[in-house]
């Protein structure tokens, strides 16, 4: 632990809030310095003509027109009237300690300078104001991947990352797990609502022996749970809840996926598709929206001993209070089930993937065991890291299926061939789901264009190593790429063009260069998410159905009729606003 530990304060030491301290400091002591100097009058004026000339060859532009005013208006009134020195003075050493404080906070530290970065204010700008995720990549990242070895640096909330957009470099981080151990600053400061909720000994961030124990305990469920039926009757509400006309089909595939991971992941129904704006819906949004405020990652204090400043965050601190409660409540409930199930040799169905762990756990040979603290950890991240993914992929799939109507009708189909072209709602099976191919082509292809996670959480490299030839130094951060990796045009033709044929046997996706990842929408290797399968089953079973029941049109007044305006929110998650689909029942 104090290996990572050590790694954390180094990282730290690139904080994007440490160069304003370091500025402040340096600042004053040039401003004392320069007031010192002007004060004796001592050959000042050469002093600041030399000085302006030196910083002027450097400076970025916005501080060149700052020395060009001084000199062409303030300068020659200083030599004019002498008494002026004090204050022009005092401006020149504050556009100086402008310029000192811009080249410190703005260029990325000595040892990433060897690779491109992409500009600081910008990346900062698209974090704090949730920019649109394809006006950043065109703007910043596309230039920068292109003309590189898909190594590249930019400043996070978590200080300077080195991503990855290039498959080659994707595969050396994912299969050496160890050596890119997950970066413990991703968790949230102590206290704040995201550590609270997923901070936790959970699956996500644990690294080493502890990971390895939560994996093994939590493979088996994930290997056997398909809850079809379950995701089979959610979709039965849904059409129960949707009407003929525009829906907003983010609204209710995260509804749908709540109540699916509700169900599926610990057997309770929040009921949000038939009840919106029940207690626990209500309570879950106030959580989710307040972990979204990077306000409160930025200043965590503001979350944590000033919270009773601010209502609304406790409002949501008390919501998140109520659902670990809850989460108590059920664990403990299940263990004394699961043990007298047992004891009475019942067999259930469908079981959800919290009693599959506790019974993972019970039938461990080596004794390895998860506390209830770990399991409620482990439920948490599930619903952070399965609900909103889901429902994004169900909703950009919608979305690619109006835009495409020939690629719809090939889907319905396929899927009438397989569940009968009768005008009734069919539930299908696993086996069935499975012989869906060209549905999971589709899936997949728009898993690569709308990748529910942009990029994934951060990794610190574990010692001195190279990526694609690119340097990267021990203790440095380290994550992929996901969006831009999936456009990049060296892996993909036409990356911007859908195409689910790219996913057919023996094509493109079969055919990448080298030995390379260029689709990792669930990431790959050891890390891989452990929710894949689970994610894929629900999403075959609710797209299926859906083009059996409904046709799919893009209204014509869509903000997105050409393209998915998406939005950068938290941990790289993407959210779009407003996206609405014509919906056309078929019977
Ligand atoms: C379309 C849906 C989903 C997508 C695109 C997705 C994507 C990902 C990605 C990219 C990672 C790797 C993150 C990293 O290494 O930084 C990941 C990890 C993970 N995912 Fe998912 N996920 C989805 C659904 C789910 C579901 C349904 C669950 C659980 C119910 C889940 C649980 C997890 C967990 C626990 C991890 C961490 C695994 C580990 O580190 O061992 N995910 N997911």
């Amino acid at each position: 632990m104090n290996y990572y530990n050590n790694l954390y304060s180094k990282n730290q030491e690139k904080n994007i809030l440490l160069p304003t301290f370091s500025f402040c400091s340096s600042f004053s002591i040039f401003l004392s310095f320069s007031s010192l100097f002007i004060l004796t009058k001592k050959r000042i004026m050469p002093l600041v003509s030399t000085l302006i000339q030196k910083t002027n060859d450097l400076a970025h532009p916005a501080i060149q027109q700052i020395i060009q005013l001084y000199a062409t208006y303030l300068l020659p009134q200083a030599q004019r009237h002498k008494n002026a020195l004090v204050p022009i003075g005092t401006i020149a050493a504050i556009a100086l300690g402008i310029y000192r404080f811009y080249t410190k906070i703005s260029r990325a530290p000595a040892h990433l300078q060897h690779m491109p970065q992409c500009d600081y204010f910008t990346a900062l700008k698209y974090y704090f104001t949730n920019g649109l995720v394809h006006e950043y990549a065109r703007d910043v990242v596309e230039p920068i991947r292109d003309n590189s070895a898909g190594v590249y640096t930019r400043i996070t909330a978590e200080g300077w990352i080195v991503d990855i957009t290039d498959p080659v470099a994707a595969k050396q981080m994912l299969m050496k797990a160890d050596l890119f151990p997950k970066s413990i600053t991703t968790r949230g400061a102590k206290g704040t609502l995201i550590e609270r909720f997923v901070g936790g000994p959970n699956v996500i961030f644990l690294n080493g022996l502890d990971w390895k124990r939560h994996r093994k305990i939590a493979n088996p469920a994930f290997h056997r749970a398909f809850p079809v039926k379950t995701f089979g009757h959610l979709t039965q509400t849904l059409f129960k809840v949707v009407e003929d006309g525009d829906v907003d089909v983010m609204d209710i595939f995260t509804r749908l996926t709540l109540d699916a991971i509700g169900t599926a992941g610990f057997g309770f129904n929040f009921n949000a598709l038939i009840d919106k704006h029940n207690e626990w819906v209500e309570g879950y949004e106030r959580v989710r929206d307040g972990m979204m405020k990077p306000l409160y990652i930025l200043l965590p204090i503001l979350d944590t001993k000033l919270v009773h400043w601010f209502p609304k965050r406790q409002e949501a601190h008390q919501s998140l209070t109520n659902f670990l409660n809850m989460l108590d409540k059920i664990i403990i409930n299940k263990r004394e089930t699961i043990q007298e199930k047992r004891d009475k040799q019942i067999e259930d169905n469908e079981k959800d993937l919290l009693s599959l762990m506790i019974e993972s756990e019970m039938n461990e040979e080596d004794g390895a065991v998860m506390s209830n603290e770990e399991l409620k950890s482990n439920l948490c991240v599930f619903f952070l890291a399965g609900h909103d993914t889901t429902a994004f992929a169900l909703s950009c799939a919608i979305y690619e299926l109006a835009k495409h109507p020939d690629v719809q009708e090939k889907v319905r189909q396929e899927v009438n061939s397989i569940l009968g072209d009768a005008s009734e709602t069919v539930l299908p099976t696993v086996e069935q789901t499975k012989q869906m191919s060209y549905l999971n082509q589709v899936m997949k292809e728009t898993l690569r264009l709308h990748a529910p996670l942009a990029n994934s959480t951060s990794r610190t490299a574990a010692e001195d190593i190279e990526l694609n030839g690119v340097f990267i130094p021990k203790g440095q951060l380290v994550g992929l790429d996901i969006y831009n990796l999936h456009r990049n045009p060296k892996c993909w033709k036409d990356p911007e063009t859908f195409d689910p044929d790219r996913f057919a046997p023996g094509g493109e996706a079969e055919k990448q260069p080298g030995s390379g990842l260029a689709w990792v929408a669930f990431s790959n290797g050891g890390r891989q998410c452990i929710g894949v399968n689970f994610s894929l089953a629900q999403q075959r079973v609710v797209l299926s159905m859906l083009v059996r029941k409904y046709n799919f049109e893009i209204p014509e007044d869509s903000i997105h009729k050409e393209q998915i305006q998406k939005r950068n929110i938290i941990f790289s998650m993407i959210s779009i606003d407003d996206l609405k689909i014509k919906f056309k029942s078929r019977y």
